[in-house]
């Protein structure tokens, strides 16, 4: 063969390795596109679907009809606070607090209402530089008034914005109230009318600094305290408190201090519960001891009973949506209301564990059935009422991949249930308490494919353009002679 000839053959080669280099190149590029328009496009349609909203009064959903009052608390999202009438329509709401916590009928008197509620208050930078930095408050309502309007009974200014905030106080008496402080860690006696505290224990007195969250920043995170007031009751006059960054549910003597032998949980005893919220004391006359809590990372609420000295698990609840519920309380009928916070609902869950009443909440702290006593008081154990128990499996669970896509498969929701089971629970809420609310696994799962789509793309695309300069990569080891 000539040279000449020799030479053309050679260069209609090199120009059919560049044209299908090219080619691949383009059907690459083409496929990252598409993953990344498909992906864009999932998210965009889910932020269009739900249309949930609790940010103003004409947004909030009105709720079934059921008997008595319920209110519904929320933090995050939208601070609010909602009361419904027995036949499900908005009866009073107010969102001018930042944040609202856990409200309790006042004794005697179903139709006003105490709650904790918290001002964030903005100086100076996102974390508050220059204290104060916001104001916890004790509020008072009376419902059946002519213009209901909150009246501050009791307040104080506080240092930080960061877990600075009072998830709880419980009515003693009149005059004094027990507060569960998250800024100090501690949980303290007031009287509200002296503003003197009589009585405060410190959880440094039995705890470690350097276990649990991070000190000082967020170390206890003490979130419910409850007065026990049962005559006879082993806990008559004891309070019980929820630390929950230790996972544990303590009972304090108001002489003595911790009273080590009656505590629920250990500190990352993930078993037992997992950073949970709102438990209730279910006393020896109502088929206690008993406490009924929401085992909220664990997705579940709970009861445990007391027998022989120690808690044993006596009822759980859970279905597939279930999602960080942070309270729970048994009703007098038997039934249990639970505020299932990243499930954007509040829901009633009958004997056998039917849902019988359900309305949505952009993320509830608390719910609460007035005219049923504070939280659980009304309520008998589960034990005591032979309650069924639930978990995910018996409700059909998880299920994201299963038949709503193309033949029967659902790509984006299997992406979202691997997701879901791979993130660390508190890792999974973090991202739902920090998102908006249509944002759930399946769209993490959609904006975690789509940024591996652009950064596989965006590392190719170097590689082509480096590798046409002529610029060549070798390998950190090499053979010998090489
Ligand atoms: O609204 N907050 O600031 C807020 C809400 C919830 C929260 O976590 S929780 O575990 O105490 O509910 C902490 C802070």
């Amino acid at each position: 063969m000539s040279e000449r000839s020799s030479d053309a053959l050679a260069g209609a080669r090199s120009g059919l390795s560049r044209f299908r280099s090219a080619l691949s190149r383009n059907s690459l590029r083409i496929v990252f596109l598409v993953i990344i328009l498909l992906s864009a496009a999932a998210v965009v349609s889910a932020s269009m679907g739900n249309e949930l909203s609790t940010a103003s009064q004409e947004e909030v959903p009105e709720a079934p009809a059921t008997e008595n009052h319920t209110v519904v608390t929320e933090s995050g999202r939208a601070g609010t606070i909602t009361v419904y009438s027995p036949d499900g329509e908005v009866r009073y709401y107010d969102n001018s607090r930042t944040k609202y916590f856990d409200a309790d009928p006042v004794e005697g008197d179903p139709m006003t209402i105490e709650y904790t509620a918290t001002d964030t208050i903005h100086s100076e930078g996102p974390t508050c530089t220059d204290p104060p930095c916001a104001l916890n408050v004790i509020e008072r309502v009376d419902l059946e008034a002519e213009n209901p309007e909150p009246e501050v009974v009791y307040e104080r200014y506080d240092y930080k914005e960061t877990a600075g905030e009072w998830h709880d106080a419980d009515r003693i008496n009149e005059t004094h109230v027990v507060v569960a402080d998250i800024v100090a860690d501690q949980v303290f006696v007031v009287n509200t009318e002296t503003e003197v505290v009589d009585w405060l224990w410190d959880a440094q007195s039995d705890f470690p600094v350097e276990e649990a969250g991070p000190y000082p920043e967020d170390w206890a995170h003490i979130n419910d305290v409850e007065y026990i007031d049962e005559e006879g009751d082993p806990n008559d006059g004891r309070i019980m408190a929820s630390l929950r960054n230790q996972d544990q549910v303590v009972f304090l003597d108001r002489e003595e201090g911790l009273v080590e032998d009656w505590t629920l949980g250990s500190e990352n005893e993930y078993d037992v519960q997992y950073e949970q919220h709102n438990p209730d004391y279910i006393p020896e006359s109502q088929g206690g001891p008993a406490v009924v809590v929401a085992d909220s990372e664990n997705g579940r609420v709970q009861e445990f009973q007391r027998e022989d000295g120690e808690w044993t698990r006596t009822w759980e609840w859970q279905d597939d949506v279930i999602q960080w519920p942070r309270d729970v309380d048994r009703l007098p009928n038997g039934h249990t209301l639970i505020a299932d916070s990243h499930g954007n609902r509040v829901i009633e869950v009958d004997e056998s564990g039917e849902i019988v009443w359900e309305v949505g909440s952009t993320l509830p702290y608390e719910a609460e059935r007035l005219e049923t006593g504070a939280e659980s008081e009304g309520g008998q154990s589960a034990q005591a009422l032979g309650l069924e128990s639930r978990t995910d499996d018996d409700s059909g669970g998880g299920g994201g991949g299963g038949d709503d896509g193309l033949f029967g498969f659902d790509p984006l929701g299997w992406a979202g249930d691997v997701l879901e089971n791979i993130l660390p629970h508190r890792v999974h809420n973090g991202l739902l308490f920090a998102t908006p609310i249509w944002m759930g696994a399946n769209e993490f799962a959609a904006i975690g494919i789509a940024l591996l789509a652009g950064l596989a793309w965006l590392g190719l695309e170097i590689t082509w353009q480096l590798r046409d300069a002529g610029v060549r990569f070798r390998l950190p080891f090499y053979r010998q002679g090489d």
